[in-house]
């Protein structure tokens, strides 16, 4: 278990030192257009597991959606400050 901002910390590790084989990497490689209809699928897949699954499952699609969210933060190359500000 980590939190929101453990994880991006992790996410920026990834990007800055490129590990063979991490997803994260991939998906910025694919760009901001790939990145984007991610986090378009991914909040799709929040509705349905929420209107029609377990608060589990829901949970679960949550936390893809926050994930494919910080990839895009770092493709953009926004903070988290630079969100904070704005809540
Ligand atoms: N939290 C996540 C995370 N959430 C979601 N995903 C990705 O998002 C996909 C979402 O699953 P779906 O079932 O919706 O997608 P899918 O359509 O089956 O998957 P794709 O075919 O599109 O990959 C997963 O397959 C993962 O590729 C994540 N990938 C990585 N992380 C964490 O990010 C960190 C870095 O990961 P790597 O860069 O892969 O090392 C690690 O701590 C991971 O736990």
């Amino acid at each position: 278990m980590k939190s929101f901002e453990e994880l991006f910390a992790e996410l920026s590790q990834k990007a800055a030192t490129r590990p063979e084989g991490s997803g994260t990497v991939a998906e910025l490689d694919a760009g901001v257009h790939a990145i984007g209809k991610k986090v378009v699928e991914e909040a799709a897949e929040v509705w349905m597991a929420a209107e029609h699954e377990s608060d589990a499952r829901a949970a679960e699609e949550i936390s893809q959606l926050l994930y494919h969210l910080q990839v895009l933060m770092l493709a953009k190359g926004l903070t988290l400050q630079d969100v904070y500000t704005h809540l």
